[in-house]
């Protein structure tokens, strides 16, 4: 990470490792699954599976949350969505902002599965004085020169930025002087934050470039087709190579957020 950016430690405050905390979200979405299914309890396998995580790293992960399951009986599926919300920090209301409200900031916002998780859409923040009053998912949009107004009346601590990427640091500097201390940047950039602030980074054409390395990689393994003959200089390289083996997620998927 560069100078200047939130070094975190690999373990969070109660020594829960961050790679567990990646994981926790895969475990809340498929309980919550079965808990809408209003099945009572799962196995550590089938809870495994349905959260395509190995099954003795969910036991290691959830003995740090202090939750061993039942012998026979396995885990108390609303005792573990509880567990895990309260550990996430989603028991509580999380008013966010958004900026940037173009194709992406409007799609976002219409997305309903930020509200079922906690997360308030408290504002949508816009440059463009075109587009101030204009209803986008039910909301007005707002002007930028109200952002530092709009955080502290609605006591915002998370700011979502999808402006093009050469507005993404101003931006990011004045939610962080307003007293926003969570980022997530869908801008193809690399934001500076002072201590204390952290940032998670989406790019899905990331994403896209990593599943064209795997693809290009499966056709190299294909029978009679020689790795060498198929894969291209950089990726022939170990160390880039191992970069991008390294960018695969908490399980071996492959997250669309990253820390940035
Ligand atoms: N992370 C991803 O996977 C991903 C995917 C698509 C787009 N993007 C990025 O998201 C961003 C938005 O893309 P888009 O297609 O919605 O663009 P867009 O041009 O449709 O929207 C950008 C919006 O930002 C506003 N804006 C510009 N400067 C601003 C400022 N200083 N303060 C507040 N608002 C400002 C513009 O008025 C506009 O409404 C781009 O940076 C794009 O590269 C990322």
């Amino acid at each position: 990470m560069a100078t200047g950016r939130t070094h975190r430690p690999a373990t969070r405050s109660r020594g829960i490792p961050e790679a567990t905390v990646a994981r926790l979200p895969l475990y809340l979405r498929a309980l919550t699954a079965l808990s809408e299914r209003s099945v009572p309890t799962v196995s550590s396998e089938e809870l495994a599976a349905a959260a395509g995580v190995n099954s003795a790293k969910l036991r290691k992960d959830f003995s740090y949350l202090g939750s061993y399951g039942t012998r026979g009986v396995g885990y108390d599926v609303e005792y573990l969505v509880y567990q895990i919300s309260r550990e996430l920090g989603l028991t509580q209301d999380w008013p966010i902002v958004m900026v940037g409200i173009g194709n992406l900031g409007a799609a976002l916002a219409n997305y309903g599965g930020f509200a079922s998780r906690g997360f308030r859409v408290a504002a949508l923040i816009d440059a463009d004085p075109s587009m101030v009053g204009r209803p986008v998912a039910g909301m007005p949009v707002q002007f930028i020169d109200d952002l530092e107004k709009i955080v502290d009346e609605n006591g915002v601590s998370i700011g979502v930025i999808a402006t093009p990427a050469g507005a993404a640091q101003q931006v990011c500097d004045r939610l962080v002087a307003a007293g926003v201390t969570s980022i997530l940047n869908f801008a193809p950039t690399v934001l500076s934050v002072p201590d204390g602030v952290d940032v998670r980074k989406v790019d899905l054409s990331i994403e896209l470039q990593i599943l064209a390395f795997h693809e290009q990689r499966k056709a190299g393994e294909e029978p009679g087709a020689g790795a060498e003959a198929v894969l291209p200089p950089v990726v022939r390289d170990a160390g880039a190579a191992a970069a991008a083996e390294g960018r695969k997620g908490p399980d071996g998927d492959m997250p669309a957020v990253m820390p940035a």
